[in-house]
């Protein structure tokens, strides 16, 4: 089992991670609350209460954590797409898989890392909707005061399945886009390379970006549902499930609601991903 796809992964991960971090909280809080009139108040309201702070709460669990989920991702699909096709990464270059074999390996490796990724993202969901300023004197404390607090927390309120919160919603929306994610990717990366010979820094970095586009913006919707039952824990109004978590966004917000921070998930997803593939073909290439 190719090791170096793992490790490889768990790298560009982070790298991508730190760079798109600003934007998620963005995100989290456009999708959550209803204090922000948009992606430019939501910022300069954020930048006044919490300093520069503000948009990086809550990301020194997401960069350890990532090690676990970007390998998984990268792992299962790279070792899946070696079961179903006999092919290593290199074979692959010169000869590209069918498109349903990309899928599949894509839906597997999206799958897996729902699962570990679910406790992490809740917490730290968590974590960025937590208003209070950090730096002025006085404010009310916060809820959680740090990831390992957070998660004690809701392993004392809502128990084990609490840190599970979410989990369906978060694993439909990243099998189906996930295997969108590495057919845009591949497919592009072959498109513009000359047969035969190994995709430019260009070719990846544009390939890497489209393939963010394309899976943020079919996620976005339950992105946007998922968010919502993870905050369900702490808000009075818990959702009963996720068809109630549906219905009632829906019949209290429109259609709309589904698509909030499409902008932001769509900014944010060109240069994550683009980093996170040209790290990912760099390390794999150094190691031959
Ligand atoms: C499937 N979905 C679009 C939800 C996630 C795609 C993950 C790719 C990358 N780690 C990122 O954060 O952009």
């Amino acid at each position: 089992m190719p090791v170096e796809e793992f490790v490889a992964g768990w790298i560009s991960g982070a790298l991508g991670l730190v760079m798109g971090y600003p934007f998620d909280t963005v995100k989290v809080r456009l999708q959550t609350q209803n204090a922000y009139r948009g992606i430019v108040d939501c910022m300069v309201k954020i930048y006044r209460h919490e300093s520069i702070l503000g948009f990086f709460k809550g990301m020194s669990f997401p960069i350890a954590s990532i090690a676990v989920v970007n390998s998984v991702l990268f792992g299962v699909y790279s070792n899946t797409l070696q079961v179903l096709t006999a092919t290593s990464h290199q074979d692959r270059r010169a000869q590209l898989p069918s498109y349903t074999c990309i899928f599949l390996a894509g839906c597997t490796g999206g799958f897996v890392q729902a699962y570990a990724l679910a406790p992490f993202d809740l917490i730290k969901v968590r974590l960025q909707n937590q208003t209070e300023s950090r730096v002025r004197l006085g404010s009310p404390p916060p809820r959680y005061r740090g990831p390992v607090h957070c998660a004690a927390t809701i392993l004392r309120e809502e128990g084990p399945r609490g840190l599970f919160r979410g989990s369906g919603a978060l694993m439909l929306r990243d099998t189906p886009t996930l295997g969108l994610y590495f057919i845009t990717y591949e497919g592009l990366c072959y498109q513009y390379t000359p047969t035969g010979q190994q995709p430019s820094s260009t070719t990846v970095l544009v390939a890497g970006g489209f393939a963010g586009i394309a899976s943020w913006v079919t996620a976005t919707p339950f992105d946007v549902v998922k968010a919502r039952l993870q905050m369900g824990g702490v808000q009075q109004r818990a959702y009963a499930g996720m068809r109630d978590c549906i219905v009632t966004s829906f019949r209290r917000e429109g259609l709309a609601v589904f698509f909030r921070g499409f902008t932001i998930n769509s900014a944010r997803a060109f240069p994550v991903n683009a980093v996170t593939f040209l790290s990912y073909e760099s390390l794999l290439r150094m190691w031959g």
